[in-house]
């Protein structure tokens, strides 16, 4: 795998009124790393999918994509939606949606024929997505339209893939089939991943790391090095308890009055070393 640095996140702040959504975070993906981000409703997720994106200026620190500051829309960046709506009758071929990665603001000079049409069929095969590129859209699977998306962000060759929440509404099946996807492209082109994700579950066997974010902190470790109980504490600014149940995991957090479960982690490996906060917790 080559290990070179392809995001950089420096110092990075993010408010909106008088509240600090991400804190002063320090984070680097490398060439071919699968990174998971996780975190409750509001954790700034999204916000930091965007501040990387160019869409959204951070009020401090800096984000650099294969060692240059990020611009708006870079070619070097495939992004890839929760889903988009699509209806049954939508006039568009499986090739079609894939092509908009292409037509969009992203390519000034548009491409010969030719070449779009090799482009496509190279992004559709990296998906094995041929067979359903002449199908109507509408009446394709979740999975397969998240094939699509997929297959549209790779045309730009980017060297980062970022995925805000794409398992959502697809069943445990094809949610599996897209993470195996991703995990495989991230091998084989050497992207580093960013992959939002509200269950990890399907994520455990992919991810080298991952980034925690809870009240504008943030935690970049393996499973076994963020998912710990004076980690998440640490993070949380309270107690929480991770508990570790035969191959599973399972994170408990609230009060002394109450306690609420917060994630169901199976499948982890829980007998790898034990990082204290003090290795994994930035920000
Ligand atoms: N443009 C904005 N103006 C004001 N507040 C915002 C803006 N965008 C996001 N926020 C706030 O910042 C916080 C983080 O939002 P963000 O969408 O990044 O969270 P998230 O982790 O992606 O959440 P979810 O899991 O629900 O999608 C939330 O409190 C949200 O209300």
């Amino acid at each position: 795998m080559n290990e070179q640095s392809i995001l950089q996140l420096k110092q990075l702040t993010v408010r909106f009124g008088d509240k600090t959504v991400l804190d002063n975070i320090d984070i680097e993906i490398k060439s071919g790393e699968f990174v998971g981000v996780i975190g409750q409703n509001g954790a700034g997720k999204t916000t930091l999918l965007r501040v990387i994106l160019g869409l959204l200026k951070p009020n401090d620190g800096e984000v650099l994509v294969d060692g240059t500051v990020t611009r708006k829309m870079s070619r070097l960046i495939g992004y890839v939606p929760q889903k988009i709506h699509l209806d049954l009758d939508t006039p568009l071929r499986g090739r079609d949606l894939v092509g908009l990665g292409l037509d969009g603001h992203r390519w000034g000079v548009p491409l010969p024929s030719r070449a779009r049409r090799d482009r496509i069929d190279e992004a559709l095969a990296a998906v094995d997505a041929v067979h359903f590129g002449e199908a109507p859209v509408g009446k394709l699977s979740g999975g397969e339209q998240q094939r699509l998306l997929i297959a549209q962000a790779l045309l730009t060759n980017p060297r980062i893939l970022l995925l805000d929440e794409p398992l959502s509404n697809l069943d445990i099946r094809s949610a599996y089939e897209v993470v195996r996807l991703v995990s495989r492209l991230s091998r084989e082109q050497g992207l580093a991943v960013m992959f939002v994700a509200h269950d990890m579950n399907p994520l455990l066997s992919a991810m080298d790391k991952v980034l925690y974010l809870a009240n504008g902190r943030s935690a970049m470790g393996t499973v076994e090095e963020v998912i710990q109980t004076p980690v998440l504490s640490a993070l949380y600014g309270y107690h929480v308890e991770v508990l570790r149940i035969q191959n599973r995991i399972l994170v408990v957090g609230g009060t002394d009055e109450s306690s609420e479960m917060m994630d169901f982690v199976e499948g982890a490996h829980c007998d790898r070393k034990e990082a204290t906060h003090q290795d994994v917790v930035g920000g």
